[in-house]
């Protein structure tokens, strides 16, 4: 079974070349890679003929071990080649497919083998236009390790204008770009075939799905934990973020109003003053300090007498932008924070973590603040000290709405909380209840409402 590493291309030459070094031919594996990927085209051609763009490399070659399986197994096969190959692998398997290429073709099913991983450089003009007037003349896409165009490492879409796939079909292992921005826009369904590459713990990950357990049968609300929101001068803020953290497993949630917060929910304990009173209450077990804080000078003090007080903590929003070294000083308890990517910017400018990719910039700010980095977006991405970063599997797109951000804090300060995991499987824990919420929550929810989706979200995980 293949497992869910996400290697660059370094990385994943690196065990290509293991994989040679143990005994394996880069026809060993080519063979493996295009007749696992024959098998996910064969499912979906369902008896359609088959049009297969030919790159010179090896990506290409893999294209010539799909034609020859999908013609043996009765396919109408057709293969466009603009370029001879030029490894001795492709050779091979142009050799053994034995076919002629075509100048042409329209109608089923198009696979994309024109580059892969070996993509240097944009497609030139002649070569964008062939691959999206192809595209455009068939009835499905499917590209074959990744899209044709894009950067494999970060991400980046090198072409104006490149099809969108059906299907995209990751050969040994995932790429960060089938998980990121902007480049993840384009891969359709994702899947992963298993050609025999070992597991590196170096290497970065896609995120599992946890299991969260119910409380124990002697629980009380002070055992499932006590969680402290701090709020400041926009308390809607520090509302809904309580709200999502009453539903997140803790068991009990007192939310400091820094102003008069209007309606909120009977079951939610809300203080007014003492915040230094309600601090010192021994038996808090997690803090959320950011939504709705402020940034006012005040704000800042505020946030600095929460991290000094060395509990476990996350912080959000406001917080993001006055948190300083200084405020970090001796601290030992966790901290989890979670930035968008304004947020990122501003830790990355405090904390002098710029210049970086965004993979790099999130394992560098949780060295700096020796702290669980969740950097939000539609690529979600965590990093925490002397770890590979996780990456989400992308969530509801409707969650682009205000608030949704509170709802996310709440929920990881709920299970901090808790206090189950380590502070990265926490933060995880976090993230899948939200996207859980979201994705049972359908379409256009406002970040109220995914509040009500979080039980059954918590129900999904457990
Ligand atoms: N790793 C593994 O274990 C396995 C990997 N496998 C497969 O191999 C793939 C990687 O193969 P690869 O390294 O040969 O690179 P690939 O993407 O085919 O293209 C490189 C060629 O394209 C050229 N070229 C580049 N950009 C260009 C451009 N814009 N416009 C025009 N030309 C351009 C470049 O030449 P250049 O001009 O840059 O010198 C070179 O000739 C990988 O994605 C997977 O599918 C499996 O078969 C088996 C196991
Ligand atoms: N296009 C998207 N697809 C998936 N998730 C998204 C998208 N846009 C935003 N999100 C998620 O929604 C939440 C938004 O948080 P944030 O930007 O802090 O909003 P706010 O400050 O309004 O609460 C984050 O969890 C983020 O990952
Ligand atoms: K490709």
């Amino acid at each position: 079974m293949a497992s869910n590493q996400i290697l660059t291309v370094s990385q994943m030459q690196a065990a290509e070349q293991a994989l040679v070094d143990a005994g394996e031919t880069v026809s060993t594996l080519m063979e493996r890679a295009g007749a696992g990927a024959a098998d996910w085209i064969w499912r979906v051609a369902a008896g359609r003929a088959v049009t297969i763009l030919c790159g010179p490399g090896n990506n290409g070659g893999d294209g010539y071990v799909i034609a020859r399986v999908l013609a043996a197994r009765g396919l109408t096969v057709r293969v466009i080649a603009p370029f001879s190959p030029k490894t001795p692998a492709a050779r091979a398997a142009r050799e053994a497919w034995g076919g002629e290429p075509v100048e042409t073709a329209k109608g089923g099913v198009f696979v994309d083998c024109l580059f892969g991983s070996g993509l240097a450089r944009a497609l030139d003009q002649v070569l964008e236009t062939r691959l999206c007037e192809l595209a455009a003349a068939h009835d499905l896409c499917v590209a074959v390790d990744v899209p044709s165009g894009i950067d494999c490492d970060s991400g980046e879409v090198l072409n104006d204008t490149l099809p969108i796939y059906d299907l995209t079909i990751a050969l040994g292992a995932w790429k960060f770009a089938h998980w990121m921005m902007p480049a993840m826009q384009l891969m359709g369904e994702r899947r992963l075939v298993d050609i025999g590459v070992a597991f590196d713990w170096d290497a970065a990950q896609l995120a599992e799905r946890p299991v969260l357990s119910p409380p124990e049968a002697d629980a009380h609300k002070y055992s499932r934990g006590l969680l402290a929101v701090v709020g400041g001068e926009m308390p809607g803020a520090g509302v809904l973020a309580a709200s999502a953290a009453m539903r997140g497993g803790a068991g009990y949630v007192k939310l400091y109003a820094g102003a008069e917060p209007g309606l909120v929910p009977p079951d939610l304990v809300v203080v007014h003053d003492g915040l230094d009173e309600l601090l010192a209450d021994e038996r808090i077990a997690a803090l959320l300090v950011g939504p709705g804080l402020g940034r006012s000078e005040e704000a800042r003090a505020r946030l600095a007498f929460v991290l000094g007080c060395d509990l476990p903590t996350v912080c959000d929003a406001d917080a993001l932008h006055l948190l300083t070294a200084d405020m970090l000083e001796g601290r030992l308890s966790p901290l989890i924070v979670t930035p968008h990517a304004g947020e990122l910017d501003a830790l990355g400018h405090t904390f002098g973590s710029v210049g970086l990719d965004r993979v790099e910039q999130v394992s560098d700010l949780a060295e700096a603040l020796e702290a669980v980095v969740v950097a939000k977006g539609p690529d979600t991405m965590l990093g925490a000290p002397g770890t590979p970063v996780v990456v989400m599997p992308p969530a509801s797109a409707w969650l682009s709405t205000a608030g949704t951000g509170d709802v996310l804090a709440g929920l990881i300060a709920s299970r901090l909380a808790v206090g189950m995991d380590s502070p990265l499987g926490i933060a995880l824990e976090g993230c899948w209840l939200h996207r859980e919420a979201a994705r049972l929550a359908g379409p256009a929810f406002s970040a109220g409402d995914l509040l009500d989706h979080i039980p059954d979200a918590y129900g999904v995980l457990l």
